[in-house]
Parts: C-alpha cells; sequence; structure tokens
C-alpha cells in the first residue's frame, strides 16, 4: 500500500513511515533510552523547517567478515527476499530506502561491503562519510563477533571522531535455540557495550527484527541530521546578529590609506 501524506516528496511506502521513535531492541546495548522524538525535531518537522534534510542521504556503511549475511541482511529489508545460495559481494553495492519520518522524507543510502580480504581495499574507500556503521557478525559463529572489532576501527579511521552511530548486529537468529542465542547475546552486548554500539539480533531468513532494525538506525540517522541542520542553521544566524560574518581583521581599508598617504608626509 502507499501513503500520500507528504506533500513535499514522492510517496513511500507504509511500512516505511515513522511516527514514533522506534524502541530498542535491548536496554542493556542501546544507544538512547528515549521513546520519543527531541521536543525540536518534533517542532522542526511539524513547521516543517527541517533544512536540507528531507533532500539529502544519510549514509549506512555495512561491514563484517564474509559470509556472515550482510547482503542478506540489506536484501530482506530491502527487497523482501532471501537467498540460501551464497554469491560473496565483489567490492561494493548500495541501496537506497526512502522513508517519511514525522511527515518529512528522508532516504537512507545502505552500503553493502564485501567481507573478502581480496575485496577490503575497495570496500575500505567507501567508508568515508559515514553517518551509521553497522558492524554485522553471525551468531553461530563467535570468531565472526571477535573480528567486529577491527572492521569497525577500519571504518571509524574513514570518518570524524564521534560522527557515526555504531550497531552490532547478530545474524542468522533462526539457526540457534533459545539458550544457545541467550548465550551469544551477552556476549555480544558486553562488546557491544565496549563499543559504544547498539546490539540487535536478526534473522534475514525469517525477517525477525529486520524491519525494526532499519527503522531505529533510519529515526536516530534522522534526528541527528534534523538537530545537526538546526544547530548550523542558528550559528549562522548567531554569527550575522553578531556582526562576525563582517567583522574584518586589522584597520579598514580607508585608514590604512590614510596612514600610507601619512607615511609618505601627505597629510
Ligand atoms: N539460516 C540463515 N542463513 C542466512 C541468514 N543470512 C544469511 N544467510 C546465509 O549465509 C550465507 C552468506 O550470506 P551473505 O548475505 O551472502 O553474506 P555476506 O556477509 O554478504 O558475505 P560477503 O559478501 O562475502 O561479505 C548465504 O548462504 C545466506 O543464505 C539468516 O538469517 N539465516
Ligand atoms: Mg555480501
Amino acid at each position: 500500500m502507499r501513503s500520500s501524506l507528504t506533500p513535499l516528496g514522492p510517496t513511500v511506502s507504509r511500512d516505511r513511515i515513522i511516527t514514533c521513535f522506534p524502541k530498542w531492541y535491548t536496554p542493556n546495548a542501546c544507544l538512547q533510552l528515549k521513546e520519543h522524538f527531541h521536543g525540536q525535531v518534533n517542532a522542526a518537522c511539524q513547521r516543517r523547517n527541517t533544512g536540507t534534510v528531507g533532500l539529502s542521504l544519510s549514509k549506512v556503511v555495512v561491514v563484517g567478515d564474509l559470509y556472515v549475511g550482510k547482503t542478506s541482511l540489506i536484501h530482506r529489508f530491502c527487497k523482501n527476499v532471501f537467498d540460501h545460495d551464497y554469491k560473496a559481494t565483489i567490492g561494493v553495492d548500495f541501496e537506497i530506502e526512502r522513508f517519511e519520518i514525522v511527515g518529512i522524507p528522508y532516504s537512507l543510502q545502505i552500503w553493502d561491503t564485501a567481507g573478502q580480504e581480496k575485496f577490503k581495499c575497495i570496500a575500505s574507500a567507501y567508508y568515508r562519510g559515514a553517518q551509521v556503521i553497522i558492524t554485522a557478525f553471525d551468531l553461530t559463529d563467535m570468531q565472526t563477533l571477535e573480528h567486529t572489532r577491527q572492521w569497525l576501527e577500519d571504518a571509524l579511521r574513514e570518518n570524524e571522531p564521534g560522527s557515526c552511530f555504531v550497531f552490532l548486529v547478530g545474524t542468522k537468529k533462526d539457526l540457534l535455540s533459545g539458550a544457545a542465542c541467550e548465550q551469544a547475546e551477552v556476549e555480544a552486548m558486553h562488546l557491544a557495550n565496549e563499543m559504544q554500539a547498539e546490539y540487535w539480533s536478526v534473522s534475514a531468513k525469517t525477517g525477525e527484527n529486520v524491519k525494526p532494525f532499519f527503522s531505529r538506525v533510519a529515526a536516530l540517522a534522522f534526528e541527528q541530521s534534523v538537530l545537526r541542520d538546526l544547530e548550523r542553521r542558528s550559528s549562522a544566524r548567531l554569527q550575522v546578529g553578531n556582526g562576525d560574518l563582517i567583522r574584518m581583521e586589522g584597520d579598514p581599508p580607508e585608514t590604512q590609506e590614510s596612514k600610507r598617504l601619512s607615511s609618505l608626509g601627505c597629510c
């Protein structure tokens, strides 16, 4: 079903419309324990005063070992499909997914990178400018969890410190029984806290938690984009108000000219 709630942009499918702040997976490893969008963000959306946020794309980069299920996770979310056969990603690929958040059109550009070592240098060229880094590991292979530290370090190196939201995602949840899953999650949450990441367990095969996870990614990135935009515009206004933009260093040109003339003995 399609919605045409917003007069500003093209329509998005109903399950990409976010009106309330999506909930975390677990409060034990979560980036923000809150239930609502920031008041300033709500107000800006209601006034449709979100600057360039509705027009630009936020970059999301998915990293992790080969075979952990990065492509499957993205394809389940963006195309609602699942393929049992493994086709290694060569270099990088991306999908653009459109949302409507508190009435404002918003898009994520989701970059799928290759986990194979031989493609790492191609993939890492695309890490720059990420607003969100998703580090994925396979819940049935705890070695892949250990490797997420290195994947994250590599991705963060290409970005400004403190500028990215980090998620740690355990994949293939359908392959584990309740107790085994819980055990893997405890280890993963511990690491997520060290990484200052939010933790999620998902299954691309069954689709479990896939939409709630990406809704959470979109909402956090959207809120940050709106707040940054508001801050940028208000500091630009302040600068104009204080005259900082037109204040000049040193003497004004007419004073410099009269000094030059007086040094020549003309005045
Ligand atoms: N049972 C199950 N299998 C999965 C799941 N997600 C992925 N797989 C399988 O795991 C294998 C690897 O999945 P991919 O998504 O190609 O892995 P990848 O991380 O993109 O691998 P690279 O592109 O080489 O980095 C495939 O055979 C998938 O069918 C899942 O949630 N459950
Ligand atoms: Mg892949």
